[in-house]
């Protein structure tokens, strides 16, 4: 199962980018995995601006691919059942996860439709930003449970 993550527009800060390519590179080692970035829209208003980069998002993710997306508003996982839910995808033989992390005024209904699981990391909002490596590091830490190594306690 290749695992993908999409997300809008450019990692700006340095130590954003230092802990997606920390952890990105160690998920490496365990899964099929990209980073994909989708341009964000900076001149719309909010509505108009979640619906465009809905539209873009959605072009770069294939019908057979499982649509993960990130929202606050959605369901909270344990790492453990985060791990399972992984783990379920790929002995299920799920081609190709993908995980979509918003924009900075989040997703268009269009969007959350489209998913197969809306995924919150906590009940508080973190920025558009800071999610990024929080996700991976969560999904680096399902594979090292999914691979009984002593990473999580
Ligand atoms: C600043 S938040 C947008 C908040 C906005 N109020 C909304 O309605 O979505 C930007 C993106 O970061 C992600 N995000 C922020 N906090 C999150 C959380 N606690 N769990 C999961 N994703 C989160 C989501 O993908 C969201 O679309």
């Amino acid at each position: 199962m290749k695992c993908r993550v999409i997300w809008l527009g450019k990692s700006r800060d340095s130590w954003i980018r230092e802990g997606i390519r920390e952890y990105a590179g160690r998920v490496g080692r365990y899964l099929p995995f990209a980073i994909d970035e989708v341009k964000d829209e900076k001149d719309a208003d909010a509505e108009e601006g979640r619906r465009r980069e809905g539209e873009r998002l959605l072009k770069q993710v294939s019908p057979q691919a499982t649509l993960v997306v990130l929202d606050e508003r959605g369901e909270q996982m344990d790492s453990v059942a985060f791990a399972a839910f992984i783990g379920r995808h790929r002995d299920r033989g799920t081609p190709e996860l993908v995980f979509a992390v918003g924009g900075a005024y989040g997703f268009s209904d269009q969007v959350r439709k489209r998913a197969a699981t809306v995924l919150s990391l906590s009940a508080m909002t973190l920025t558009h930003q800071m999610v990024r490596p929080f996700l991976l590091e969560q999904i680096y830490r399902a594979c090292t449970i999914l691979n009984n190594e002593p990473y999580h306690h």
